[in-house]
């Protein structure tokens, strides 16, 4: 539970505990770069992604090595809802120059979902002041968000500038690859040995993020404990027959191209014409890669429902939607949306 005055770095969180692969090691890299150097090169750094990728992890994980390589370092962690309350308790009380005082005097403030301060003007106001004045003095900030600076609703422009002096990075779910590394290592930690195969089939359904992982895991050993059973696919198969059931039946691929129809207002035979305008080819991408990433079908497969296109034509899609998506936030927005909105 975090306290107002303390510093609320979670030690179970920790760079050791922390899966590195393709979709997280960069951040992971620079922030452990940062632990290492605290040389404010990027300051502040803002770190984003969907929900249960690790940045609060990463976040304690920093915090946690920072104290142990600096004595009378003043780390702080804070999720923003928590600084909110914090401060309406401050004024209530009649304490907020402590407060100010207390956040201003910080040596690393760790600020977690930063998306909760929308439209919490007098807190917005405040965390600008702490903000200016942690960097007036070279302390290092970091923040984390589900969303780029840019895509925040309900923040002041001039604190969204501020976010973007330093450096913004994105953390992405995991690959297929990391998800088989998390879940062998998830399950090795409570002593158990899985097949790769079996590890390779859980990964394959539980796509979205690290926490659903650890929820199906902790599902599996649960009832493996329970009934003194093995884990094996068919096992497996039995306890997630929901989430299974749900990725088998219900994302279709024409669910997928009604869906990304709906969202970007085009028609669902759009997604099977030959139309070659951008405001049809893009979303019809999308939904290619969309198909990919969330069904199991092959790509001749998914080229074929999308009027009768061969496998390259995904495949081109899948290439040119990803490089998209770098160079245009907005458009990675829309697919992490659209994504989970189709597997929740
Ligand atoms: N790469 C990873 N290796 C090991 N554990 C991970 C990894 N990524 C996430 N986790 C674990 O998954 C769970 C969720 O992660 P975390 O809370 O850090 O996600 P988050 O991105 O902050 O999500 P939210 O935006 O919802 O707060 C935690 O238990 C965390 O330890």
């Amino acid at each position: 539970m975090n306290s107002i005055y303390k510093s609320n770095i979670n030690k179970k969180y920790k760079f050791k505990n922390f899966i590195e692969g393709k979709s997280n090691k960069f951040v992971k890299t620079l922030i452990f770069q940062i632990a290492e150097n605290l040389d404010k090169k990027y300051n502040p750094l803002f770190i984003y992604g969907p929900t249960g990728v690790g940045k609060t992890h990463l976040l304690n994980a920093i915090g946690n090595k920072i104290i142990s390589k600096n004595n009378n370092i003043k780390v702080v962690y804070v999720n923003s809802e928590r600084f909110v309350q914090y401060m309406v308790m401050a004024l209530k009380n009649n304490k907020i120059d402590n407060f100010k005082k207390y956040y201003r005097s910080v040596n690393v403030l760790l600020l977690d979902d930063i998306q909760f301060f929308a439209n919490k003007k007098r807190s917005q106001e405040e965390f600008f002041h702490t903000f200016n004045s942690l960097l007036e003095d070279k302390q290092q900030i970091i923040l984390t968000s589900d969303k780029h600076p840019k895509a925040l609703k309900g923040l002041k422009n001039k604190l969204i500038s501020r976010f973007e002096c330093g450096l913004t990075m994105f953390i992405k779910p995991p690959d297929l690859k990391t998800r088989i590394k998390i879940i062998i290592r998830k399950t090795k930690k409570n002593n158990i040995i899985l097949s790769d195969k079996t590890a390779e089939f859980i990964a394959k359904y539980i796509k979205t993020n690290v926490r659903e992982i650890e929820g199906a895991l902790n599902r599996i050993i649960a009832k493996s404990n329970f009934k003194k059973s093995k884990i094996t696919i068919n096992f497996v198969k039995n306890v997630l027959k929901d989430i299974i059931f749900k990725d088998n039946k219900l994302i279709t691929i024409k669910k997928i191209q009604k869906t990304i129809a709906k969202y970007y207002k085009i028609k669902i035979n759009d997604m099977i014409s030959k139309c070659k305008i951008k405001s049809i080819t893009i979303p019809r991408q999308i939904a290619m890669i969309v198909a990919k990433k969330l069904t199991n079908y092959s790509l001749s497969k998914i080229g074929n429902s999308f009027g009768g296109r061969d496998h390259t034509t995904v495949l081109y899609a899948c290439k040119k939607i990803k490089k998209l998506c770098r160079e245009n936030y907005s458009l990675e927005e829309d697919l992490n949306k659209i994504i989970k909105k189709l597997s929740s």
